[in-house]
């Protein structure tokens, strides 16, 4: 029999909010997670991914709302009646136990016969390949070695939700790319949820199934990858999701989906309306990778830096009104140099300015 995990349909955060003091780190966070799905949190530092996640582990107890597995409330128990599994950046492996018994530990904590855990550790090992690595100490393993231990640590107590806290930050850029597509293989093979606390848009992009965008404790936008990446709803969060270029204009035309907005260049930009309200400001967002020179573009500009990055330059320009732009060329152009920038309409996406109710 292989690693199983835990049989439940969904869970179900309600109104989940957790106060420091006069701090609301967490504020009403609503989310239903079905069985098999992979949920990113993402957000920048000190929106609240962590405190979500520990609150969810049951580490943190909520102020207010609550969590349900199923038709069962579960804030209130503790945190191995939970049996949730989990990993950290720094993997917290137990140094002098050997690989078997660390992936054994928790099973041993929950009264599983000696059988059944040597039964489970072979399963979990054998899932993330280290069956041949049962007997070191975790010091002998490099670190995606010891990211693979904790994993499997997690996964051998059959868990219906496994939670990962930045797992992938202390590997180097190589073996992140390696564990991405390991912790993608294993989580298919298991079909529990898993819930993957990130700042790295990245990551979330290629591993989740939804991402839920975090800040300031309060979620902005919960979506696929493809959503998020496309048409962020607010430009918070098109700031956050690399739409680097935020030109500040006013809309002087309106057509059926598209607008035309005056940015303070030779010619106006066209682009789509996401969050417009009223005739007031709009911050326009580009993303630099979109924004490249072109003879009859709208965006009129002086080169101020070059940068080569191997796929292509990427450079730094400045507009007639001091606009800062962030835009690709396939070519290096000189420091000084002026230049036309264009980006197609469809990529070009148009917010109300201080859009962030
Ligand atoms: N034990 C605590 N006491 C007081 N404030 C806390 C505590 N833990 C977290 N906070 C505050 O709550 C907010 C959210 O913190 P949290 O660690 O969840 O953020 P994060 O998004 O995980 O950030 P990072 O990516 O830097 O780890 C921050 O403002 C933080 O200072």
């Amino acid at each position: 029999m292989a690693i199983a995990s835990a049989d439940f349909r969904e869970l179900r955060l309600d109104r989940m909010s957790r106060n420091f003091g006069a701090h609301n780190a967490l504020k009403e966070i609503s989310l239903t997670v079905q069985r098999g799905e992979f949920i990113a949190l993402l957000g920048p530092s000190g929106c609240g991914k962590s405190t979500a996640l520990n609150c969810l582990a049951g580490l943190l107890s909520l102020s207010e709302g609550a969590i349900w597995l199923d038709d069962k409330r579960i804030d209130t128990l503790k945190s191995e009646q939970r049996g949730f599994g989990m990993v950290f950046q720094n993997y917290a492996l137990f140094p002098h136990m050997d690989v078997r018994r660390n992936v054994g530990f928790g099973l041993q904590m929950q009264g599983v016969s000696k059988a059944e855990t040597e039964r489970r550790v072979d399963e979990a090992l054998n899932v993330v390949r280290l069956t041949t690595q049962g007997a070191k100490l975790p010091g002998q393993l490099s670190g995606g070695q010891q990211q693979r231990v904790a994993i499997a640590r997690a996964i051998a107590v059959e868990p219906p939700l496994v939670l990962m806290d930045e797992p992938l930050s202390n590997l180097d850029a190589k073996l992140r790319l390696e564990m991405r597509a390991e912790i993608r293989r294993i989580h298919r093979l298991l079909g529990s949820a898993t819930i993957y606390v990130t700042h790295d848009q990245d990551e979330a992009l290629s591993l989740a199934d939804r991402i839920v965008v975090l800040r300031d404790g309060e979620v902005r936008q919960i979506g696929t990858p493809q959503d998020l990446y496309r048409r962020p709803l607010h430009s918070d969060v098109a700031e956050f999701m690399g739409f680097r270029n935020a030109l500040a204009g006013k809309v002087v035309r309106r057509e059926a989906g598209e607008v035309e907005v005056d940015c303070g260049f030779a010619g106006p930009l066209r682009g789509q309306p996401v969050d417009l309200a009223g005739d007031g400001p709009v911050t326009v967002a580009i993303r630099p990778s979109d924004l490249v020179p072109m003879s009859d573009g709208a965006l009129d500009a002086e080169v101020t830096g070059m940068e080569y990055r191997g796929e292509a330059y990427f450079g730094t320009a400045t507009g007639p009104a001091g606009q800062e732009m962030f835009f690709r060329s396939e070519t290096p152009l000189g420091v000084g140099e002026a230049v036309r920038l264009g980006v197609p309409a469809d990529r070009t996406l148009v917010y109300a300015s201080g859009g962030e109710q």
